[in-house]
C-alpha cells in the first residue's frame, strides 16, 4: 500500500473516531438528565471502575495495551463529567446566553487566555475576550459592568498562592462562581535562530519568574524584564526580533507570536499546575449532584486558640477543608485574615449550621462563593485484575 493510501484511511478513521466521540458526549449529556430525575450524582466512580476494567480487557484482546485505554478513557470520562455538571449548572442558575465577556489577564496566548478558553468552551457559544494589564483591572471590569465573568490565577504549584489576588478578594463584593486548574508548562521563546549562549534578556511575568527561580538563578548576565502577561513577553520578542531577547511562557502561546521552543521544562516544579477562580457579581447555587466548594474569609482575632476553635467548628460539623491561607489586614499591622476553603456546598444544612457558629464565635465571616469542585481525580483500576 502506498503512503498516501494509508494516510487516507488513517484520516477517514480519525473522523470516525470524531464523530463516536461526539455522540458518546451526547449520550453522556442525556445521563445527565436521567440522573437528576433520580437524584442520583453526577459522578459515579463504581460504574467508571466497571467500565474501566471491561474496556482494559475488550483492548487487550485487539493488542491495546491497559496503559494506553486507561489513559485515553480517564480524558473521555473527565469530559463526560464537565460537560455534565456544566450542563446542570446551567440548568440550575441560567444558562450564560450565546456571549460572555470575560476578563483575564494578559491577551492571546497568556496563560489565563487558555485557562479562559477551556472553562468557557462548555458554558458560552462566543466568547468576547477582554485581555487586562493587571489582576485589579480584571476585577474592575466585572465590577464595572464590563465584562460578565474574570478569570483569576489564585495558586500555583511552584510558586504557591498569588497574594495579590488574595487581597483583592477581600475587598470585591464578586463572588466565586468556579474554578479550574491548567497545567503551566514554561519554555524559553525566542525568535528562530536564537542561541542559549547570546541571551541577554528575559522577558516574563513576575509570577513566572517566581515559579522558574532554580532555572534563572542558574543563568548569569542576563536581565530579567517583568512583564504584565506572557503574552506581553511574547509581543516584546516579536518586536525586538532580537536573537538575545527571549521570553518564558507556554508553547502554544509562543507560537500565536512566530516564537521557537529554545527550552523547556523550566519551572521549579516538575508538575506545574496553576488553579484559577471564575468570578462574576451574581453569586450561584450548586447542584446537590455536583461536588461543591466554598470559599469564605474570617477575622479570628488574636485571643488565644482562636483559630482552633474556628476549625473545631467545621470538624464537628463534617466538613473538610481544602485550603487555608492566612493574609495581613490592610490599616492592622500583624492582624490577619484567613481564606478558608471547604470541601461543602453552602446549601447543605452542616455548612449552614458551621457559618452560623463562625459567625458567633469570630469577629467577621464572609462567603466568597460556592462553586462546583473540578478537581476529577480520575478513577483508578488494577489493570491486571481484568
Ligand atoms: O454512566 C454514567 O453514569 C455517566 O455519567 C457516564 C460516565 C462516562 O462518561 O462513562 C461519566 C461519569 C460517571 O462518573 C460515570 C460514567
Amino acid at each position: 500500500m502506498d503512503l498516501d493510501h494509508i494516510r487516507q484511511q488513517i484520516s477517514s478513521t480519525d473522523k470516525d473516531l470524531l464523530q463516536l466521540l461526539a455522540t458518546r458526549r451526547q449520550l453522556a449529556l442525556s445521563v445527565a438528565d436521567a440522573k437528576l430525575a433520580q437524584n442520583k450524582p453526577i459522578r459515579d466512580q463504581k460504574r467508571e471502575e466497571e467500565l474501566l476494567v471491561s474496556l482494559i480487557e475488550r483492548g487487550k484482546a485487539l493488542g491495546l495495551d491497559a496503559q494506553y485505554v486507561t489513559k485515553i478513557y480517564h480524558v473521555i470520562i473527565e469530559d463526560s463529567v464537565l460537560q455534565q455538571q456544566a450542563k446542570v449548572q446551567g440548568q440550575l442558575n441560567g444558562n450564560n446566553g450565546p456571549v460572555c465577556r470575560v476578563a483575564f489577564l494578559g491577551r492571546q496566548g497568556s496563560y489565563s487566555y487558555w485557562a479562559t478558553q477551556k472553562y468557557f468552551t462548555r458554558r458560552a457559544e462566543k466568547l468576547i475576550e477582554i485581555g487586562c494589564d493587571s489582576f485589579n483591572e480584571i476585577v474592575q471590569a466585572v465590577e464595572t459592568g464590563h465584562a460578565d465573568y474574570a478569570v483569576l490565577p489564585i495558586e500555583n504549584t511552584s510558586s504557591g498562592s498569588i497574594n495579590e489576588v488574595y487581597d483583592l478578594l477581600q475587598h470585591t463584593r464578586l463572588s466565586i462562581v468556579g474554578e479550574l486548574t491548567h497545567p503551566i508548562e514554561h519554555c524559553l521563546l525566542g525568535v528562530e535562530g536564537t542561541e542559549l549562549s547570546k541571551i541577554r534578556q528575559i522577558c516574563a511575568h513576575p509570577q513566572v519568574i517566581a515559579q522558574c527561580s532554580n532555572y534563572l538563578q542558574g543563568l548569569s548576565n542576563v536581565k530579567i524584564e517583568y512583564c504584565d502577561a506572557s503574552s506581553d513577553a511574547f509581543e516584546r520578542v516579536r518586536k525586538a526580533q532580537d536573537k538575545s531577547v527571549v521570553a518564558i511562557g507556554g508553547e502554544e502561546g509562543g507560537k500565536l507570536y512566530g516564537l521557537a521552543v529554545l527550552g523547556r521544562g523550566l519551572a521549579n516544579q516538575k508538575d506545574n499546575v496553576s488553579r484559577f477562580i471564575v468570578v462574576a457579581r451574581k453569586a450561584i447555587n450548586v447542584a446537590k449532584a455536583i461536588p461543591a466548594k466554598t470559599t469564605f474569609i474570617m477575622y479570628t482575632g488574636q485571643q488565644p486558640g482562636a483559630l482552633v476553635d474556628a476549625l473545631t467548628v467545621l470538624k464537628q460539623h463534617g466538613i473538610s477543608m481544602g485550603k487555608l491561607e492566612s493574609r495581613p489586614i490592610p490599616g492592622n499591622p500583624w492582624e490577619e485574615m484567613f481564606y478558608v476553603d471547604v470541601f461543602a456546598n453552602l446549601g447543605d444544612y452542616a455548612m449552614t449550621r458551621a457559618l452560623d457558629e463562625l459567625n458567633r464565635i469570630t469577629r467577621f465571616v464572609k462567603v466568597l462563593g460556592c462553586y462546583p469542585s473540578e478537581d476529577i481525580s480520575p478513577t483508578i483500576v488494577n489493570a491486571d485484575a481484568s
